[in-house]
């Protein structure tokens, strides 16, 4: 809490707003108790925020959450024309950038009672955000936990529905973490909730950047613009200090334009603040070695395979020190490495053969994640796959190139078809592997995923890696507008479990094998 009790009328909310919404028909005796942008969530006392969005202004259905009690309207002047006469109403030019601080002013600004670290970039926002938590749990914090998979409060976990919840939500979630005495938050913050204002009203102590690359640009127009839009975070409205990868240029450009206190960090031997170094993979991850040229430095190791998940380690390890921890109480807490599983982020959920479910769900992502595995990988790399349906068909015929290129055997299938024929989905896949000079793989097409993902463990050796690849931790699959419940990790489990059972049968009925 910020030591002042909360607005609980308008006019009190008015008198701590930095901006001044012109009114109209507003009492200021009016009691308030929350505020939502979804009119089916108004109750009595809330403050309806409504908004222009991509099918609807959010102000045609003021009248549904005055009628549930709203207190009030807080709308744009496009907003004001769709109210009901004497609705009381709180007019803004941009109802999003009043919304965070509106929202964090109702619960008392509960991110001044938190540590806060965001990360962003394009991949890695969820692994980095994990090993956060589990580094800082390890240091013997309470934390909590903002992302694409689960939001999480101490050890209470609900799964999200957005990578970055909107700010009624966002505050609403930080308030729960005060009241429970959590210390230390760790949140993935993705470029839509920076371009939609979702967490104005969060200044967070120490901010990361992953990685820059192609995506998302049907929201921020071209790639300059989503650039933009992730540098705003390194400003100091939005943070105080930050940990920038400078592998790839995007990072060191940033690094030069922050407008805020930042390390460099590389894994890849760029001039830097954080230096990764002798990096050994392992069959599960990897040790590495993170030097500060101050001379700080963490010897450790990283549970999850590939290079890429040594630069988000690293990169979690800079930001808890960045952030103030010393060193030996973080190699104290570390003991054997950072000992951490990610839900269906390069998740080896069996060895021997070594299953791995992995989010990858493009061309790059997916040959980033076979080469790690690869080199790991004393037999042979067998990959499960397929492209989602109604979604940018471009990227068919690169997956199956890259499948059949970097796998010794390719399974396609079906990934969430959505609204489209899967078989057709997978015919486009598959025709990207044929007709190319240095392709590997032998190539099966078999559906549905569960029989795909069980005839690719079952044809594994004990040497061989399986990587189930392109749906991570979802658990629906959507099949001609229904959903289905598939989650890859409880299939490729009882996957591997059967191989085990098979093979442990064979070696008992083999003639050689005589029980003790
Ligand atoms: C494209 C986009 O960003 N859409 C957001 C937008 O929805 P919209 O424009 O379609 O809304 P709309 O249906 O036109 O409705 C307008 C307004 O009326 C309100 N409404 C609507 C119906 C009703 O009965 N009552 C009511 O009050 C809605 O809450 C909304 O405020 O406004 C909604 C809230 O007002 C957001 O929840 C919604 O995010 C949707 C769910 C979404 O999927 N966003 C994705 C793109 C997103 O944000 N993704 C990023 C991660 C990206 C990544 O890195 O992969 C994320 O952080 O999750
Ligand atoms: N630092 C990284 N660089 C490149 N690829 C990565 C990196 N970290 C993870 N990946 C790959 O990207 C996939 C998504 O990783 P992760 O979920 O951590 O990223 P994200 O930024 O949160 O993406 P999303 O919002 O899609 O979940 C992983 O399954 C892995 O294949």
């Amino acid at each position: 809490m910020t030591g002042q009790p909360l607005p609980t009328t308008l006019g009190q909310l008015l008198a701590e707003l930095t901006f001044a919404p012109e009114l109209r028909d507003v009492d200021p005796a009016t009691p308030v108790r929350a505020v939502t942008l979804d009119s089916r969530r108004a109750t009595a006392g809330t403050l309806f925020a409504a908004l222009p969005g991509a099918r609807a202004h959010g102000a045609t259905f003021a009248g549904q959450a005055i009628a549930a009690g709203a207190c009030a309207v807080l709308t744009d002047p496009a907003g004001l024309e769709h109210l009901p006469a004497q609705a009381p109403a709180l007019v803004v030019p941009d109802v999003r950038a009043a919304l965070g601080e509106v929202s964090a002013c109702l619960l008392g600004q509960p991110a001044q009672a938190l540590t806060t670290f965001g990360v962003t970039g394009t991949n890695g926002k969820t692994t980095t955000t994990f090993l956060l938590d589990h580094v800082l749990r390890s240091m013997g914090w309470r934390t909590g936990l903002i992302g694409t998979v689960e939001n999480r409060v101490g050890d209470v976990a609900l799964a999200s529905t957005l990578t970055t919840p909107e700010s009624p939500d966002l505050q609403g979630w930080l308030a729960q973490m005060r009241d429970a005495g959590v210390d230390m938050l760790s949140m993935e913050v993705s470029s839509h909730a920076l371009a939609l204002h979702r967490v104005d009203g969060v200044t967070f102590d120490v901010v990361g950047f992953t990685n820059l690359s192609q995506d998302h640009l049907d929201f921020h127009g071209d790639l300059e613009g989503y650039f933009a839009t992730k540098a705003d975070l390194f400003t100091p409205e939005r943070a105080r200090r930050g940990v920038v990868v400078v592998d790839d240029a995007w990072g060191r450009r940033l690094a030069t334009e922050a407008d805020i206190p930042v390390a460099t960090l590389s894994t890849v031997g760029e001039d830097a603040d954080w230096v990764v170094s002798e990096v050994a993979p392992s069959a599960v991850g990897s040790t590495f070695l993170l030097r500060h040229h101050d001379g700080r430095a963490v010897r450790t190791s990283v549970s999850l395979p590939g290079p890429f998940n040594v630069a988000n380690a690293a990169l979690a390890l800079a930001m808890v020190l960045e952030g103030g921890a010393d060193v030996r109480d973080l190699v104290a807490a570390l003991g054997d490495g950072i000992d951490a599983r990610v839900p269906g982020r390069m998740e080896v959920v069996a060895t021997a053969p070594r299953v791995v479910v992995d989010f990858a769900h493009n061309a790059e992502a997916l040959e980033l994640a076979l080469t790690a595995l690869r080199a790991t990988t004393p037999g042979r790399l067998i990959v499960v796959f397929g492209a989602t349906g109604d979604r940018d068909a471009g990227k068919r015929p690169v997956m199956g190139r890259v499948a059949a290129t970097h796998a010794d055997v390719a399974v396609v299938t079906d990934d969430d078809p959505h609204g489209e024929d899967p078989a057709a989905v997978r015919r486009e896949v598959l025709a990207g592997t044929t007709g190319i000079d240095d392709a590997r793989a032998t190539v099966h097409e078999v559906a549905p995923r569960q029989d795909a993902i069980a005839r690719a463990v079952a044809m594994a050796g004990p040497e061989d890696t399986v990587l189930v690849a392109g749906r991570g931790h979802e658990t629906i699959q959507e099949v001609a507008g229904v959903d289905l419940p598939l989650d890859d990790r409880v299939v490729a489990r009882s996957a591997a479990a059967r191989w085990h059972d098979d093979h442990a049968a064979a070696v008992a009925t083999s003639p050689e094998h005589e029980e003790p």
